[in-house]
């Protein structure tokens, strides 16, 4: 029997899906795209292929391949040249975000040192399972899967840590059950260290966006000429300025301590897009250390990030192009 025999006894919904099947002596052998079915929906497809083939003449045994892991999932890193300038909470957004728009994205939260998604995602508490010895990434409120070093190790374990076993405990982070989603963001540690070597070596990002805050602007600038990025060819998708300009919590002024206009123009000359301006703000503090990201609701500050977020969606859709 050949492949369109086989098809012929199979509901449309489910030869659609079907990439390759044949016999292999007296079992027919089934390959299907499992992409975007629950695990309940693939179990239902299975036993209806098994129900329809098995009952042909000739055929003694079916056989059926789920392949899960046909989506094309970009990885894009988020990295700045050093710690503490909202890398962290720049990622939390724009995933909440992109899921807003109905993106299926994830985070991979790669700060060995710092781990701090579980807490920006109200994740605390929970732990991953693993399944066919994979790690399952967790999903809280905010709808966005997640794994983070902090469900693996406690910090001061980490900072003993030497290149293999941190680029292995990445490995487990990037290489879990993802399921349908498109895009990981990773949120690196800062600097260039053993994480991001092994990021570059092993799970080259498609895109990399870098966070800086307005007065790093001469670091940036160095770090980017260096930057493993590029060195790894890595296209970097643009530029986010956080802290930028002050907004009074009493009356909402925004004023700019570190002046204005700079970080767009320093973009400008180093030829990255600029992905936008997030306000040094007292209510995106707040939510960070309550676990309710502005991007999940529609404050001036959730739109800032949304605002990064539909950039970053463009870049994906010509990228995809
Ligand atoms: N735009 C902002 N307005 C006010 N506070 C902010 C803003 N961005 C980040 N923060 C706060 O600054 C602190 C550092 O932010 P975050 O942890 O995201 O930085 P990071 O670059 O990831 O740091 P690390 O190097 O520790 O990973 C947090 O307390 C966070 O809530």
């Amino acid at each position: 029997m050949e492949k369109q025999d086989l098809l012929a006894h199979l509901p449309e919904a489910i030869s659609a899906r079907v990439g390759s099947a044949n016999m292999v002596g007296d079992r027919a052998v089934v390959v299907v795209d499992a992409t975007g079915l629950s695990a309940g929906e693939r179990e239902a497809v299975e036993r209806e292929i098994v129900g329809a083939l098995g009952s042909l003449d000739g055929v003694s045994d079916v056989r059926v391949a789920m392949m899960a892991d046909r989506v094309r999932r970009r990885i894009i890193a988020v990295g700045s040249g050093k710690g503490g300038v909202g890398k962290s909470t720049l990622t939390t957004n724009l995933a909440v975000a992109l899921h807003r728009m109905g993106i299926k994205v994830g985070v991979v939260d790669a700060d060995i040192y710092g781990p701090s998604q579980p807490k920006l995602l109200k994740l605390e508490g929970m732990k991953p399972e693993a399944a066919d010895d994979k790690l399952v990434p967790v999903t809280g409120e905010h709808g966005v899967p997640t794994l983070s070093m902090g469900f693996l190790v406690k910090p001061a374990q980490a900072l003993a840590w030497r290149g293999p076993m941190a680029g292995n405990a990445l490995s487990q982070l990037i290489d879990a059950q993802w399921g349908d989603v498109e895009v990981l963001l990773v949120d690196l540690p800062p600097g260039t260290g053993d994480v991001q070597l092994s990021m570059l070596q092993k799970h080259k990002p498609d895109g990399a966006i870098l966070v800086s805050t307005p007065q790093d602007l001469a670091l940036i600038d160095a770090a980017r000429a260096g930057q493993l990025f590029d060195t790894g060819k890595v296209p970097v998708i643009g530029l986010v300025e956080n802290m930028a300009g002050y907004q009074c919590p009493h009356c909402g002024e925004v004023s700019d301590p570190f002046g204005k206009g700079g970080f767009e123009a320093m973009a400008e000359k180093v030829d990255i897009p600029f992905l936008g301006r997030i306000p040094l703000a007292l209510p995106i503090r707040e939510a960070g250390d309550s676990g309710n990201p502005p991007a999940a609701g529609d404050t001036a500050e959730g739109e800032a990030f949304a605002a990064v977020a539909r950039k970053v969606a463009d870049w994906l859709e010509r990228e995809q192009a």
